[in-house]
């Protein structure tokens, strides 16, 4: 798919796309209680955990209706994903738990992402696989009920943990810091607290005592790093927005903050009762924002810094280099492809604002990553560009073009 973006000012109201870290993780949640979600958007993610659950035992009705089986056994030897690593490192310790032996593989940008950290720490507790990357076959069952994991790689492992501890009726994790991406260890905590568990997070341990799960029914909640791309469009193109369907922002730092990173380069950025308004400035001013505790904000910010007035740095992005693509390199490349100059230090990015004027209308690969599709689109709203292999936007957000059009965005897909 080829996706021409022609200069355009973004206004109305948009629903934020829904969240598929929380999809994922209530569609995990039906291992336990039964889940019926409402209008589920069936991203490519999303797809995968469906698939991972059904290899599981639960029946699926419809793709919104999870019913849990009498008793979690592993009922499909091979389990091929697409490319969701948070389905695949939270499935790991899942089938771990049950206990069994499994085949797992998937496309290629997934197998390339690395799995050391939960290969390594469930080797120690009589768990075997037969490769430390994709396509691995595992077998064992989990040994011990106090797991020690380094937290350094992702933290869609101890999100699995937290599962597979519950299948296990209860244990602890030890999580070697540094806590890499901790917004998501507590969403998935707090999601396990508002269905009736008791999930305690203190430092670096987790303590998991399993209650009975109440059931769910409703809608997958609004994503704000899906949605911040809308935010991005509007605030680059000089128009405005309203987004909707997003919760609270939290104490924590996490994806929500974008709202206030916003606001901080200058944007009108508030958020209000569900809502997010954001509204363009002429100028906006640079940033200095670490991210590792909420990595997938990284592409949104440096689609702002690219026109902000002077050099923003973005710290904390080691981990960005084992996303769907090597995204210090992707940022590079597209904010290069629009005239923008970019330096990578050890663990940070500087990049030098220009005026919007003066940005260039390329053509951009999605490079296999979502997030550089939806970067670059926002970027294009300036003064034009083409996405090629525009449908990557499916893996997160499949609604995405549509949505761009539906905010005024002149966009041609062939
Ligand atoms: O748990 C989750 O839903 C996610 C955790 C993060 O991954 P890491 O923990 O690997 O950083 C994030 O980048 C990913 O998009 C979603
Ligand atoms: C990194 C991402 O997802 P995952 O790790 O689940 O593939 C993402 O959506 O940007």
């Amino acid at each position: 798919m080829i996706v021409r973006i022609y200069p355009s000012e973004i206004s109305g109201t948009i629903k934020a796309p829904q969240s598929k870290s929380l999809a994922i993780r209530l569609i995990f949640l039906s291992l336990f209680t039964r889940i019926h979600l409402h209008n589920l958007v069936l991203s490519e993610d999303v797809i995968d955990a469906i698939n991972s659950v059904r290899a599981l035992g639960v029946e699926v009705k419809n793709n919104s209706e999870f019913i849990p089986p009498e008793k979690l056994e592993i009922k499909k030897k091979f389990i091929k994903l697409k490319g969701s690593g948070t389905t695949l490192r939270m499935l790991i310790p899942i089938v771990a738990a049950i206990g069994g032996e499994v085949t797992i593989d998937a496309e290629e940008s997934l197998r390339r992402r690395p799995l050391k950290r939960i290969v390594e720490a469930l080797s120690n507790y009589g768990i075997s696989f037969s490769s430390s990357s994709l396509p691995l076959t595992i077998s064992g069952k989990l040994s011990s009920y106090n797991i020690k994991i380094s937290g350094d790689e992702s933290s869609q492992y101890i999100s699995g943990l937290i599962y597979a501890l519950h299948i296990l009726n209860g244990g602890s994790i030890e999580i070697l810091p540094p806590i890499s991406s901790k917004s998501y260890i507590l969403l998935t905590v707090d999601l396990f607290n508002r269905f009736g568990s008791n999930v305690k997070f203190y430092g670096n341990k987790i303590h998991i005592n399993p209650n009975n799960l109440v059931e769910f029914q409703g809608e997958v909640a609004g994503d704000y790093g899906l949605a911040s791309f809308y935010a991005l469009s509007a605030l680059v193109s000089g128009g405005r927005t309203t987004i909707v369907n997003l919760w609270e922002p939290k104490e924590y730092f996490g994806d929500h903050n974008i709202v206030k990173i916003f606001r901080e380069m200058g944007a009108t950025s508030e958020y209000s009762d569900g809502k997010w308004y954001v509204e363009a400035k002429d100028k906006y001013s640079p940033i200095k924002v670490n991210i590792d505790d909420a990595p997938d904000l990284a592409m949104t910010i440096a689609g702002l810094a690219a026109i902000a007035e002077g050099t923003s740095e973005i710290t904390g992005i080691e981990r960005l280099r084992i996303k769907e693509s090597d995204r210090i390199e992707s940022i590079r490349k597209v904010l290069g492809l629009y005239s923008v100059g970019s330096e990578v230090k050890s663990n940070s990015i500087l990049i030098f604002g220009i005026n919007k004027r003066m940005l260039s209308s390329p053509v951009t690969d999605c490079l296999n990553d979502h997030r550089v599709a939806m970067m670059s689109s926002a970027l294009a709203l300036v003064n034009g560009g083409v996405i090629t292999s525009a449908e990557c936007v499916s893996k997160s957000n499949p609604n995405y073009w549509q949505d761009l059009l539906s905010l005024n965005a002149k966009i041609s897909i062939e």
